[in-house]
């Protein structure tokens, strides 16, 4: 059994917060020893990563506590308890089962009579069946054509982890003769965005997929009733071109409205559903399910690290821990993903779901306040665009920013140039090394407007390519780093009530139930 503790009450705890600005990075990492620490501390991730973490303000001593820490709080047994079926989300007071869904780890977990494992398989399989018959022309629109396009509406959990997902590999898949059906995605209740996606493909060959949870957010049901207008009006009958991926308990799943419908449950968090059927059917749609399966794999060789108790040897945990003792033994307030890949270039925006609606709390599992700062700030951009943009602050601003820096040697699409002496990928790779140098170690000037403090921290996770496999296994990385973190801080990361008011008073200012300032606000867009 496990103790669900504070983090202020743990001895280890107290021993971290002595080894404040213990590292100085621009020591640490100068010269020969810079070279050593860059050999040394590196943990193996799966399918080829590796997680480096030589420039992070850490030594061997720090990462001893950091190792009696995950011990005294029992991080991994709490870890264990999550996938084999304990009650974690004790707000909502449900099972946390997305590790099941990537087919690995723990017991089989029965809730009212269903294996929950066979379940998500099951579910697996069905859309694995519908996208290979859509495939194939077996399933087809009213006039006989196949279906080229597949459109998911569904916003949050519902939209940016398949988005990021698709987004990764759609070039990809193009490039390695997997690409079947083009995705596009229609989130934000502004009628422009459905319109642009509506207007930007052929409607009577298109697939659209109702994803959503719950079955009751505003945004999506009105998106959907946007789309089946538009079918309407183009002759077409919606229920032969839509689909919805949704809990089985949901208003969705009650109607005949749908062409098939798939399920995932309560027991999944929407930020974390990516590779339920909220993602799994529109990725198998446009990858094929082979593709899609190949995330899965990725994700569960990095779950099988995730229970590693050596620290070193658990990557996931390891990057937590390393984020704990910046966010409060260090005190810094946001952390940075930059990724030096186009491809990933909607993966800091899934992240930001994932980890602030996560671990944005002020109170501890058991509903009472913290005394600790908990998640911070997330924010990022692909790499080398962000070099030209907030890089500054970065480099020379008042705050230091941890950064998690992800690179890989090679590009995903075999086309590129030697352009003096260099490829774009070679460009790219000297610039995310040449970034991490900068920001450890800075530079002296007798002008201080040119001069680098360095010191700051920051971690690169590399691979030599993104592939299915690797983009799996980067994804299950960070929502297990994030599980971990809200372990330590002993906070629920798998509910998000924060979310809620500003959708309740939006069904008020509709409805003309407001007065004060919300009713001036309201005047002011003429509602
Ligand atoms: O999938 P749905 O039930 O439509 O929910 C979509 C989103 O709604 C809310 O805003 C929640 O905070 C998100 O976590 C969720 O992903």
């Amino acid at each position: 059994m496990v103790t669900w503790n504070n983090l202020d009450t743990l001895t280890s705890y107290a021993k971290l917060k002595d080894l404040k600005d213990h590292v100085d990075i621009k020591e640490a990492m100068a010269g020969e020893n810079g070279a050593k620490r860059v050999a040394e501390y590196s943990a193996p991730m799966a399918s080829g990563l590796s997680f480096n973490y030589a420039a992070k303000q850490v030594d061997d001593e720090v990462l001893d506590v950091l190792a009696e820490l995950a011990d005294e709080h029992q991080l991994v047994d709490k870890f264990e308890e999550l996938y084999n079926g304990a009650i974690i989300n004790t707000g909502e007071q449900r099972l946390v089962l997305h590790h099941l869904a990537r087919r690995q780890l723990g017991k089989d977990v029965i809730v009212d009579g269903v294996n929950k494992r066979d379940f998500y398989v099951e579910q697996q399989k069905k859309a694995a069946d519908f996208a290979n018959k859509v495939h194939a022309g077996e399933i087809t629109n009213e006039a006989g054509e196949t279906f080229t396009t597949v459109v998911q509406i569904g916003i949050g959990g519902s939209d940016l982890g398949p988005r990021a997902l698709y987004i990764a590999l759609e070039n990809w898949a193009k490039t390695n003769g997997c690409a079947k059906m083009e995705a596009k995605f229609i989130s934000n209740v502004d009628p422009d965005d459905a319109a642009a996606v509506l207007n930007s493909i052929d409607v009577s060959r298109s697939l659209f997929i109702v994803v959503s949870k719950s079955g009751t957010t505003l945004e999506t049901l009105t998106n959907e009733a946007f789309v089946k207008d538009a079918l309407v009006k183009a002759g077409l009958n919606p229920s032969k071109h839509m689909l919805t991926a949704t809990s089985e308990t949901s208003p969705l799943a009650k109607s005949d409205d749908y062409l098939a419908a798939f399920f995932m449950d309560d027991f999944i968090g929407g930020r974390y559903s990516s590779v339920s059927s909220v993602g799994g059917v529109i990725l198998s749609l446009a990858f094929g399910p082979d593709v899609f399966a190949r995330i899965l794999d990725g994700m569960a060789e990095e779950d099988k690290l995730a229970t590693n108790k050596d620290i070193k040897a658990n990557p996931d945990l390891l990057d937590a821990l390393i984020g704990v003792y910046e966010r409060n033994v260090q005190g810094y307030p946001e952390t940075a993903v930059l990724p030096y890949s186009q491809a990933l270039s909607r993966f800091p925006a899934h992240l930001q779901q994932c980890d602030m609606e996560s671990n944005g709390k002020s109170v501890n599992r058991f509903g009472e306040p913290v005394d600790y700062v908990t998640g911070p700030i997330i924010f990022g951009e692909p790499g080398t665009n962000g070099q030209h943009s907030f890089y500054q602050l970065l480099h020379q601003g008042t705050d230091i920013v941890p950064l998690q820096f992800v690179g890989f040697k090679d590009s995903q699409l075999a086309t590129d140039v030697v352009i003096e002496g260099s490829t774009s990928q070679k460009k790219l790779c000297a610039n995310v090394a040449a970034q991490i140098v900068a920001f450890a170690c800075g530079k002296d000037d007798e002008n201080n407007n040119k001069k680098f403090e360095g010191g700051r921290p920051s971690s690169i996770i590399i691979g030599d390519q993104l592939t299915p496999e690797s983009l799996g296994s980067l994804l299950a990385h960070f929502e297990n780093k994030i599980m971990f973190q809200g372990f330590i801080w002993n906070v629920n990361s798998f509910d998000q009530e924060g979310v809620q008011l500003g959708k309740v008073l939006a069904k008020r200012v509709l409805a003309h139930e407001t007065d004060g300032a919300l009713k001036a606000y309201s005047d002011l867009f003429e509602i």
